[in-house]
């Protein structure tokens, strides 16, 4: 039985830039999709941070307030028993007759709380302004948000309004509904510092308090930032007003990120110029601490257990969410949850953790200034086909909601804010120079097995398992040949793996025309083999499929739904082992993907054009076959996410864009910025290849729109070949031209 509940939460931010209002709910389609409430309810959620925000019921006046949205999800939530924590006011600054700034926003903010209570008579829970905090910062301290001011005195004039707004509009609801409780939620973090800066730190450590001790009427004249406060514009009545009558909050809601705890720097030359800021004394660079060597983070489970020694009072993780690679969101929320679990066990008073971000957020990267269509996945994905994608996080939290427990075999190994590799800085009072790290890989948990170790695909897996701290074993034929039963049996036996990545194959197209049975052997039979093994002992098996299973006579891209119907060997043995694969073991998964090409691997066409390119000699490309490339980190990165989803069947991911080859060359040259080349553009028939190749074996996909597009993808890559090619043909004239001989050259 779990002894702390599973909250939910959808990133509901509604920030203003300018005139233009971002609004997360009509970028995750939430707002046309009520059907996302019944995923939320499945999960075993307790509760449910919703919004029934200002800006969308009366965007241009109280007086027209229009509740359909809200009346409609507010009465599903009361018929799936989910309790809501309404939100109110969420990273924004109201709707247009207010602002942070301005002193009607509170009394304004308590009018449209008492309307909303007088609507929802029912509704228990509110958090009226989301991190009262970190909104004022990035508004008026830093100048990202509306009314994008940037001084001091602007920050706090809009913290005041928002800690009033709260208590006023706590007090109205609470006239409608006198049992209304305050979740009052804040990013809490650290600071950290060197020598010189630790009186910054202090200040920012004291600063982050402010919200929960304005309401619990905690700011008198002994407070640490009463003079603060004072000199930057604020009444001692305003403060004292709080400490007569204070409202402190019945749930702190503490929001923790792993961004949340920072590291201040006068050093500026070792940080980048967008970490540099300053205040009135120094300059000084502001980076997540969790990269710097040298400096102990806090950690969530010291923070919340100063949370409760500051407040004695009843505590929730209100948001809990990480941008990362699916095992690492897992990782977290387990970190998250296990602190908050032993707290309790330890007697101190946690209700809930949050799953944030259920279905993921839009361009928190730009921190919600500009429309990239960045988006970070959450529970939910938004990426997969026309509902949202259930990730691993459903399976774990539907666990941790009934028992309180979960095990995977990818949580055994630390977070990567655990690993050494995550640092990108060092403290210099603590180091004086970049320590070096060496990435360790824990054995204790069971690995993935990866065949094809002398392969592109095999490598590259080896590479981003080693990253993501995922235990795998990269196998080369000699030790799982993977068409011999015995021989996958014993791997498996011996390696004990949670699961098998099959990228072992033959992949010589026009060869295999004329020795089709060692491509059947290692295409076909060698992933029946792993299928019937895998099913036997209960294992997951990924294999890679090709877009060469397709006849080319669709004008469209084929999706995973259309009919393959292969014209040569290699082709067929891939469609063959499609078939029975899926057949054996219907959970596999099977990955149909196209020409690969990447860092490291010199047998790929964006190498062979670029090589071409900067000897200055003509490329011949066809241009009357249209294909997708892909990149290989981009697919790995999916696929692994997607297999640890335990997603099934036949899955397409190729980078998205279509090309001819001729057309892929040129977009090379333009991206390379390499102008002058000679693109010999020709018809496939030119070639005179053994093995046919279909017209068009463009992938699209029905089921996701996971990887990026290949122009982001050559940009990503085309630099990292430019500099391997220069270094090689650098290394070739020293072999060729000794150094004496160069400079008669
Ligand atoms: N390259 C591409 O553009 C595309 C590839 N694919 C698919 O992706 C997968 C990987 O391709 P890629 O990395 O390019 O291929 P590579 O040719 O680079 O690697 C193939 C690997 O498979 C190993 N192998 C072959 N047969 C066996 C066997 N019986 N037992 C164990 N290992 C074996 C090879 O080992 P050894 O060195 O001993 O021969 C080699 O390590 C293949 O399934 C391919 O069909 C799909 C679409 C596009
Ligand atoms: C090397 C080269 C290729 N091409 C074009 C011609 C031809 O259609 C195509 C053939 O190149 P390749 O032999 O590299 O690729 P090909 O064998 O067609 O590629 C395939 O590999 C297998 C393993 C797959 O599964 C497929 O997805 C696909 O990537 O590329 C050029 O136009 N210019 C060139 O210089």
């Amino acid at each position: 039985m779990a002894i702390i509940d599973l909250w939910g939460g959808v990133e509901c931010s509604c920030n203003r830039v300018g005139e233009q209002f971002f609004d997360q709910l009509s970028r995750n389609g939430h707002w046309e999709r009520i059907s996302d409430l019944d995923l939320f309810a499945s999960l075993g959620i307790k509760k449910l941070r919703y919004p029934v925000l200002w800006e969308h019921v009366a965007p241009q006046s109280l007086d027209t307030p229009d509740w359909s949205w809200s009346d409609e999800r507010l009465q599903r939530l009361q018929q799936l028993q989910i309790d809501p924590i309404v939100g109110l006011v969420h990273h924004g600054s109201g709707p247009v007759y207010t602002d942070l700034s301005n002193d009607n926003f509170a009394p304004l903010l308590a009018q449209y709380a008492r309307m909303v209570a007088e609507r929802y008579p029912w509704v228990t829970y509110y958090t009226p302004v989301n991190e009262p905090l970190t909104t004022a910062r990035f508004s008026c301290l830093y100048g990202f948000w509306y009314p994008h001011q940037t001084s001091d005195k602007a920050f706090v004039r809009a913290l005041l309004n928002q800690v009033k707004g709260t208590k006023l509009a706590m007090q109205a609801i609470r006239e409608i509904n006198p049992a209304a409780k305050l979740v009052q939620t804040e990013d809490l973090g650290q600071t950290h510092s060197t020598k010189l800066l630790a009186y910054q730190a202090a200040f920012e450590n004291e600063r982050r308090w402010l919200s929960f001790d304005l309401l619990c009427g905690k700011v008198t004249p002994k407070h640490k930032l009463w003079n603060y406060l004072i000199q930057n514009g604020v009444e001692p009545t305003e403060l004292l007003e709080f400490v007569e009558s204070p409202l402190p909050p019945d749930i702190f809601g503490i929001n923790h990120y792993i961004t949340s705890e920072r590291y201040l720097d006068e050093h500026l030359s070792i940080f980048p110029l967008h970490t540099h800021g300053s205040n009135a004394h120094h300059k000084y660079a502001d980076v997540e601490a969790v990269r710097v060597k040298g400096v102990e983070r806090t950690g969530i489970k010291n923070l919340l257990q100063e949370t409760w020694q500051r407040y004695q009072g009843e505590i929730a993780i209100t948001e809990a969410h990480l941008c990362c690679t699916r095992e690492e969101q897992m990782r977290w929320f387990m970190e998250v949850w296990g602190a908050a679990t032993e707290l309790k066990q330890a007697g101190v008073n946690i209700r809930a953790v949050t799953a944030w971000a259920l279905l993921g957020s839009y361009d928190w990267n730009s921190l919600l200034t500009r429309n990239n269509s960045h988006y970070e996945n959450g529970v939910f994905d938004l990426r997969m086909g026309n509902k949202p994608w259930s990730t691993a996080l459903v399976k774990m939290l539907k666990s941790l909601s009934k028992t309180g427990k979960y095990q995977h075999d990818v949580l055994q190994h630390k977070g990567w804010w655990d690993r050494e590799e995550r640092y990108a800085y060092w403290h210099r009072d603590v180091y004086i120079s970049k320590p070096t790290h060496k990435p360790i890989l824990d054995k204790k948990q069971r690995p993935l097995l990866i065949t094809g170790a002398t392969g592109t695909l095999g490598q590259a897996f080896g590479r981003i398992c080693q990253d993501r701290g995922l235990h795998y074993h990269l196998l080369t034929r000699a030790e799982m040949d993977i068409a011999n039963p015995e021989s996958v049996a014993a791997a498996v036996a011996r390696y004990n793996p949670w699961a098998i990545i099959n990228t072992a194959g033959y992949v010589r197209v026009d060869e295999a025309e004329k020795e089709p049975g060692k491509c059947y052997r290692e295409n076909t039979k060698g992933p029946i083999v792993l299928a019937e093994i895998c099913k036997a002992a209960n294992i997951q098996l990924l294999t890679f499929s090709s877009d060469l299973v397709f006849d080319g006579k669709k004008a469209t891209p084929y999706v995973e739904e259309d009919q393959p119907n292969p014209q040569n060997v290699y082709g067929n043995s891939k469609f063959l082992a499609e078939k029975e694969v899926l057949r054996i073991l219907p959970e596999a998964l099977v990955i149909r993907t196209s020409a690969f090409f990447g860092i490291g691997d010199r047998d790929n066409f964006v190498y062979f054009a670029l090589q071409s390119f900067l000897q200055g000699n003509p490329f011949e490309a066809v241009n009357d076959i249209k294909i997708t490339a892909t990149y290989i980190p981009d697919l790995i990165q999916n696929s692994l996410d997607l297999l640890i989803d335990q997603a099934n069947g036949i899955w397409h991911l190729a980078n998205s864009g279509t090309f001819t080859w001729a057309g892929l060359a040129q977009s090379i040259a333009d991206i390379a910025l390499l102008k002058d080349v000679q693109i010999i553009s020709q018809p496939v028939s030119s070639f005179r290849l053994s093995a046919y190749r279909p017209h068009n074996s463009v992938l699209g996909s029905t089921k996701s729109y996971l990887m990026p597009s290949v122009e982001s993808a050559l940009q990503r890559c085309i630099p990292v070949i430019m500099q391997t090619i220069a270094r090689e043909r650098t290394a070739l004239e020293q072999n060729l031209f000794p150094a004496e001989e160069k400079l008669s050259g």
